[in-house]
Parts: structure tokens; C-alpha cells; sequence
């Protein structure tokens, strides 16, 4: 049994929390009964001795899979990730869902996304990544009652993601703490109507809009402190013709969305003034997670 999951972009600037969408870069990983429990790894991860001895990918499938079939039984697992480890990218959301749709994959069990999605809000309390891991696209999420409720739009092709990632990481759990315990009035309206407004942007593909509605007010500046040449990287992607530039998640990659006629421009721009980060375009997911045979 083979699986796909996309990476994710969340926040998308205001939308702390809330909005979403997946981006073709993808963690996939293959899972066959084995006599002995082994596990190989290539790509993002692959030199982490965590990945290979403690990985949360294992311990979730595991958890699920001894629930669903009350057996023991030994596997090999086949790792090939594209999304690299705390820089913003959902890296532990494309875990948490792709661990727990294997389980039910190989026990021959059909879950229904909504469900699934449901189950890894067990693992992310927050459901801005999670959501487009499950659903492709872009996604406006919140949780009511324990329960996500989100709406999805397939992103179309004309336009492009270009991710700038550091060669640091940021961890989410401390990225969250950096930030403030109370907000202004002011602040708080702002990005409710920056959020707002961007929602109904991608909702209509109006693509001029995104450049002032992506503006926030209450976590990019504090996050990006900790890594000031992410102001330069996002002045650099709006000057050379992004739509947007945001944090991407937590951090610490920048995201950028670009028509598709500008994107290889920027993305070349972006390497040549910070070329001791990596610098990506790929296309949007609309699948999300995928069981492949
Ligand atoms: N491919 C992977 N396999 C196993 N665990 C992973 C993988 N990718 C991420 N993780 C787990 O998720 C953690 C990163 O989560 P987090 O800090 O939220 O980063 P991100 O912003 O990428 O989601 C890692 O420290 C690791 O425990
Ligand atoms: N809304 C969350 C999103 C975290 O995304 P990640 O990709 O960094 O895990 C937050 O801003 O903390």
C-alpha cells in the first residue's frame, strides 16, 4: 500500500489558524506486512536519527492499527519525503493524517475524509494545516463542538506557490509562544476584515486583491523577528510581481502565491539574493491525502 500527502500552507497571513491550502510537494510513503519491523527513509529527514528510532508517523499508525485489527504484526516502511521538518510546511500534519488513513488503508477499512479529518484534530488542535492535508486545495477551517467545519476550493492552475525555506528550522510549539497573550481592539479587527476579505478573494480568483487582504497584524511580526531576512524576502517576492508573500504556517518559510507567467522570474530573483536558502515553485494540490494502491 502506497500513500500521498501534500505539504500545506497555513494562515496565509490573517487567517492565524484558520486558512489554509496544499501545495504539490508531497511525503509519500509505502507500507508492506513484514517478518521484522523495518523502516528506511530518503529525503527530507533522512540524516534525523529521531525519524528513524521515535517517529510519530510509526507511533500513530501503530496506535490506530493495533485499535482497528486487535493484531500484532510487523511492517516495512518506505519513506520518500519532499516536506522538510519545522519550516512552516505542515511537515507534522502530513504525519498525523497519512499515519492515520494507512492504518485504515491496510486493514482493508474505508474512512471517509470528514472523518479522518475529525481524527487527526486529536493530534493539531489547530485545523489549518490539517484541513488541506485531508482535502487538497484551499480551505477556510475553524472547530465547533470538537468538530471541524471548513469549506474548500480547488486551487486553479494559473496560478503558482514560491516557497523560500531556511536552512533553520522553527518549531511550532515555540513559535506559538513568542507570541503575545493579549490583542488590541484595533488589531483584532484588522485581521478579522484582512481574513475576511482574503477568504472571499481566493473564493472569486481575484487575484489583485491578495497583496493588500494577505496583511496581518497579529503573529508574522513577532515570528519573524526571530529571522529578520524574512522581511527581505517577502519586500524581494512583492517587488519582483508576487500576488502575496507570507509567513508560511509557523515558519520559517516564506510563501508566496505568483501568476504563472511571473513565477519562474521571482523564483530566480529570490535565489539570487538569498541563495543560501532553497527556493521552490510548485503547483497547488486539490487531492489532498491519496491511498494509492
Ligand atoms: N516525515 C516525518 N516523519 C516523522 N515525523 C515527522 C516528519 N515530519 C515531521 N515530523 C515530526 O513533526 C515535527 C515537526 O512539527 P512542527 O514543528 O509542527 O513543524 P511543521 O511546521 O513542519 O509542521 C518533527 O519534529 C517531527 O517530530
Ligand atoms: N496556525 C498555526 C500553523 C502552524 O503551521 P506549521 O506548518 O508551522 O505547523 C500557527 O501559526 O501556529
Amino acid at each position: 500500500m502506497r500513500i500521498s500527502v501534500p505539504a500545506t500552507s497555513a494562515n496565509l497571513g490573517p487567517g492565524f489558524d484558520t486558512l489554509g491550502l496544499a501545495i504539490s510537494l508531497h511525503n509519500q510513503v509505502s507500507i508492506k506486512p513484514s517478518k521484522f519491523h523495518s523502516v528506511s527513509l530518503k529525503g527530507e529527514g533522512s540524516n534525523n536519527p529521531v525519524l528513524k528510532d521515535n517517529n510519530m508517523f510509526i507511533a500513530i499508525f501503530n496506535d490506530f492499527y493495533h485499535n482497528l485489527s486487535q493484531k500484532k504484526r510487523h511492517f516495512r516502511f518506505e519513506f520518500s519525503n519532499e516536506i522538510p521538518l519545522s519550516r512552516g510546511l505542515g511537515s507534522s500534519s502530513a504525519v498525523i493524517v497519512s499515519a492515520i488513513a494507512s492504518a485504515y488503508a491496510i486493514e482493508g477499512i474505508k474512512i471517509e475524509k470528514e472523518k479522518l479529518l475529525n481524527l487527526a484534530l486529536a493530534y493539531e488542535s489547530h485545523p489549518d494545516n490539517i484541513t488541506p492535508a485531508v482535502m487538497g486545495g484551499f480551505n477556510v477551517a475553524t472547530v465547533h463542538e470538537n468538530e471541524v467545519k471548513f469549506i474548500k476550493k480547488d486551487m486553479p492552475r494559473s496560478v503558482k506557490a514560491i516557497v523560500v525555506i531556511p536552512n533553520r528550522p522553527m518549531s511550532t510549539q515555540l513559535s506559538r509562544k513568542a507570541l503575545p497573550f493579549k490583542y488590541s481592539k484595533e488589531d483584532t479587527i484588522f485581521n478579522i476584515s484582512h481574513s475576511s476579505l482574503l477568504t472571499a478573494a481566493f473564493i472569486n480568483e481575484d487575484w489583485e486583491m491578495l497583496r493588500n487582504a494577505s496583511l496581518d497584524k497579529i503573529h508574522q511580526k513577532y515570528r519573524m523577528k526571530q529571522m529578520p531576512e524574512l522581511f527581505d524576502v517577502q519586500k524581494t517576492a512583492l517587488k519582483h510581481g508576487a500576488l502575496m508573500s507570507t509567513l508560511s504556517g509557523s515558519g520559517s518559510t516564506l510563501f508566496s502565491i505568483a501568476l504563472n507567467e511571473d513565477a519562474k522570474r521571482i523564483e530566480s530573483e529570490l535565489h539570487k539574493r538569498f541563495p543560501h536558502f532553497r527556493v521552490l515553485t510548485r503547483g497547488f494540490d486539490n487531492d489532498g491525502v491519496v491511498i494509492k494502491d
